[in-house]
């Protein structure tokens, strides 16, 4: 579904030839030595990197000249791996990528950024109350998900305070899966949501990602803390993602603390119905160019709705994801 146009961006914004002041030379350094790690965090041109289970400082080698290497990235590392306070390892190779997710453009920085690479999950946290739900977001992150190739999971916190059943009405119909958590309650839903995947989190402030964090991995803190130790970032600052084992080898998470939004201004509605094979069925016959919106004069998802072949609310459902597209991030 997105591969093609990620394929696109990544060759756009990758393989765009380098300026050369020094000719070719036919010997490329090999890096028969080079390591497997991967991207934990990202700071400022220094990469927090796991390589074999320890701890990593690296930046990148000049000849991965301005490629972006984010959170999650698969990369190969030489030089100084042991992790010893003081070394930097270099990074000299990223591998391709399964996923991407951007962040959205903003006032500071009209890029769509890409922020994390490789995860197959996208967990919308959302509180039940305090604060209230924001459904237009949850659009917006399930457009993401879609848009990404990525599974979706609707992780609704705080169930001590209000009834989930209000707001599950809204996406019974997209089939979007969900799990229900509570402080100090019952994580195993969660955990087998969880499991083999990496998962990313994203949710506004206050919510209680950094709860479910703690919850969800032991020691998280800390963890957390020895990486901004080794970045010098402050001991509680948390602005960039950052990715963490969970116990027992049972997948990744990856927080966005910071992240407000992301970037949908690239999303084709053609990507979108993709994510709906049912849906996407009734639309063989739509006029060239149908965006299957509900303004449209002549869509197959109204015939189909008029001759009872498919659920109204999901059409409906499905039309409120394509609008959310085109609303403002905030
Ligand atoms: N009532 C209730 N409060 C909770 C629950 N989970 C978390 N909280 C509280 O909600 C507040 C926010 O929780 P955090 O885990 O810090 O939320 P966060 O999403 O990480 O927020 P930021 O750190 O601002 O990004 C804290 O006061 C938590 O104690 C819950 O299940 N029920």
């Amino acid at each position: 579904m997105t591969t093609g146009r990620y394929s696109e961006h990544d060759h756009e914004h990758y393989e765009r030839p380098r300026r050369r002041t020094r000719p070719r030379t036919k010997e490329r350094p090999t890096y028969d030595d080079a390591v497997d790690g991967v991207v934990v965090t990202v700071d400022r041109g220094r990469f927090t990197l796991l390589v074999d289970g320890h701890v990593v400082s690296a930046v990148k080698a000049r000849p991965l000249g301005r490629k972006g290497v984010v959170v999650g990235d698969r990369v190969r590392v030489v030089g100084d791996t042991s992790g010893d306070t003081g070394t930097l390892a270099r990074i000299v190779e990223v591998s391709e990528r399964t996923t991407v997710l951007r962040r959205t453009a903003d006032d500071d920085d009209p890029v769509e950024r890409v922020v994390v690479a490789n995860a197959d999950q996208l967990v919308v946290v959302t509180a039940l109350a305090d604060p209230e739900p924001r459904p237009r977001l949850i659009d917006r992150a399930l457009v993401a998900a879609y848009d990404a190739g990525m599974a979706p999971l609707l992780c609704l916190t705080k169930s001590d305070l209000a009834d989930p059943e209000t707001l599950l009405v809204t996406y019974r119909s997209l089939g979007v899966p969900w799990v229900v958590t509570r402080r100090d309650g019952d994580l195993d839903p969660l955990r087998e949501a969880l499991r083999g995947r990496t998962s990313v989190m994203v949710g506004h402030s206050g919510v209680g990602k950094s709860t479910l964090v703690n919850a969800l991995v032991p020691g998280a803190d800390r963890e957390i803390g020895r990486v901004n130790a080794v970045t010098g970032r402050g001991r509680h600052t948390s602005t960039s993602a950052y990715m963490l084992a969970l116990p027992g080898g049972a997948g990744w998470i990856i927080d966005t603390p910071g992240i407000r939004s992301f970037g949908l201004a690239h999303v084709d509605p053609v990507q979108l119905i993709g994510a709906f094979p049912d849906l996407d069925a009734l639309t063989d016959a739509c006029p060239r160019g149908c965006t299957h919106g509900g303004d449209e004069p002549e869509c197959g998802l109204d015939e189909a709705v008029a001759e009872g072949r498919t659920d109204p609310d999901r059409v409906d459902s499905f039309r409120r994801l394509l609008a959310a597209r085109s609303e403002p991030a905030y």
